[in-house]
């Protein structure tokens, strides 16, 4: 499933009320899955307050503070309208939660929710009065009460079909149905936060060309139960060259997200200089100056690049002769990409490659496209080159010719730190020696490590600060099985 404007929205709905589907029952199945997102995300009970208008956007909001309560949450109501202008719909849903708005804030431990039902598609134009001056109070408990700001379908004042804002900043976008175009724009990421789809049973979406969200829920293929015979040649062999004497922590990080991420047998080629003191699962080889050796024994995928550092020049020769030779499927990071860059043999880049750069090493491999935006950067990048790109960032973008681009909703601003993304390319690596090809092992290694750092905070104790690329590894265990109970 791929994104919609608001307007293919509406026909969709409209569709659904022709077949005789309820907007009611829409609303409460909408209200239900959102709750249970909060749920699943907020483990222990907390506050929500919901700041409504008086459109739908606002009925969904009154369902998810009748949810929540059941659950042991505190709710409170904000409402910009008298409630005889709203909606039918939402005036029925506040009887049945038989509260009325007022100014308190609720006391009590757990998170401070701020549930954003203010505007949904409904809205045209900037946010005005009266719903301007609930929007401001949110961003105040955001800044100074610690408050999450959780969207409903969209943060109001958005623009669903081309992300513009000027509106309020969301931490969390819960969008029903089907994600709006706009909420994927480069340009809306810093007012969406953390995107979350909410599937709806009654509103089933066509499959179209174009941008798609990575969640459980649309790529449920991707994990399967293991047999119970099976041994660790299935799990698959992967052999990682990475880091150097001043970066050994890259070959560590690496190696423990491919152990972590369910690969069978890790074997770690080192420099001699290499103090990296990897996990006992891990088997290292000294790699001396004999790159060959990394191609020689079969394997089912490596991973090459992570602080691999400046290679010498019979070193880099040699690298680039093996990928030349080799057909395994293979993550290329960092170093790796920095000698295909600088080397300017882009021409070895194939079909079983994961490319995996970050904007800085993106535009030396390609400074032409650096300047554009992220989605037609990488898809063009892969019109050029036969290889799939995984573009980090924070909407990391997951691309292959030929197929829907992929873009990731999980993680944080946490994860704007060092090493992060070697344990990706060991997930990667991973998953690729698992089976799966180059886009599905890219597009699941960056939800599971986006997930795994959510978890560091909300159930790791940990904050935006203190997340480490450690904490990750910590809690990939969790976001596996999230994916496989197709949370979030
Ligand atoms: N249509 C459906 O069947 C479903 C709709 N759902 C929810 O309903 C929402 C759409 O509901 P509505 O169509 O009622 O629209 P909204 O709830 O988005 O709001 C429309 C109201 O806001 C006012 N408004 C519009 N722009 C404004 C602005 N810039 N400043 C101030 N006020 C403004 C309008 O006058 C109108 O009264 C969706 O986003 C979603 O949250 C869900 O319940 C799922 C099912
Ligand atoms: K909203």
């Amino acid at each position: 499933m791929s994104a919609v404007t608001a307007s293919q929205m509406r026909q969709l709905e409209d569709q659904a009320f022709s077949r005789g589907i309820e907007a009611g029952s829409l609303m409460d199945e909408a209200g239900k899955g959102l709750a249970r997102w909060l749920l699943d995300h907020f483990p222990q009970p907390g506050r929500a307050i919901a700041f409504i208008g008086k459109g739908k956007n606002g009925g969904d909001a009154l369902v998810v503070l009748d949810q929540l309560r059941r659950a042991g949450w505190t709710i409170a109501l904000r409402a910009s309208h008298p409630t005889h202008e709203w909606t039918t719909l939402a005036r029925q849903r506040l009887r049945r939660l038989g509260i009325e708005p007022d100014q308190g804030l609720p006391a009590g431990p757990g998170p401070l929710i701020l549930l954003d039902g203010l505007l949904g598609i409904g809205a045209r134009g900037a946010l005005r009065e009266p719903l301007d001056a609930l929007a401001e109070e949110m961003s105040r408990l955001r800044n100074q009460a610690g408050g999450i700001v959780v969207a409903i379908d969209l943060p109001s004042g958005l623009n669903a079909d081309d992300g513009s804002s000027g509106g309020l900043v969301a931490d969390i976008t819960l969008t029903l149905g089907a994600p709006k175009i706009g909420l994927l724009q480069d340009v809306a990421a810093r007012y969406c936060g953390r995107l979350g789809l909410i599937p709806l049973a009654g509103l089933p979406m066509p499959d179209q060309p174009g941008l798609e969200l990575t969640t459980p829920a649309l790529l449920s293929h991707l994990s399967t139960p293991r047999p119970h015979d099976f041994h660790k040649g299935d799990a698959g062999r992967v052999r990682i060259l990475a880091g150097s004497p001043g970066m050994s922590g890259a070959a560590t990080l690496a190696s423990h997200g491919a152990l972590r991420a369910g690969a069978g047998l890790i074997t770690l080629f080192l420099d001699p200089e290499n103090p990296a003191t990897p996990l006992p699962e891990v088997m290292t080889k000294r790699l001396s100056k004999r790159i060959p050796a990394l191609f020689e024994d079969r394997c089912d995928a490596r991973v090459i690049g992570p602080g691999l550092g400046r290679l010498t020049a019979p070193q880099a020769e040699a690298l680039l002769e093996g990928l030349a030779q080799d057909t395994t499927p293979t993550v290329l990071d960092a170093d790796a990409l920095n000698l295909l860059a600088g080397s300017d043999r882009l021409d070895l880049l194939r079909s079983h490659h994961l490319i995996t750069p970050h904007p800085g090493e993106f535009a030396r491999l390609a400074p032409d496209l650096a300047g554009l935006l992220r989605e037609e950067a990488a898809t063009r990048f892969v019109d050029r080159h036969p290889c799939t790109l995984l573009l980090k960032g924070t909407r990391t973008l997951i691309a292959t010719a030929g197929r829907n681009p992929r873009i990731n909703p999980t993680g944080h601003a946490g994860m704007a730190s060092g090493g992060q993304g070697d344990v990706l390319s060991g997930v990667c690596g991973a998953l690729l020696a698992g089976g799966l090809c180059p886009l599905d092992a890219g597009s699941w290694a960056a939800w599971l490590c986006g997930r795994a750092a959510e978890r560091a905070i909300t159930h790791g104790g940990e904050s935006e600060e203190s997340c480490t690329a450690t904490h990750t590894i910590d809690h990939l265990g969790g976001a596996f099985r999230d994916w496989r109970e197709q949370r979030r």
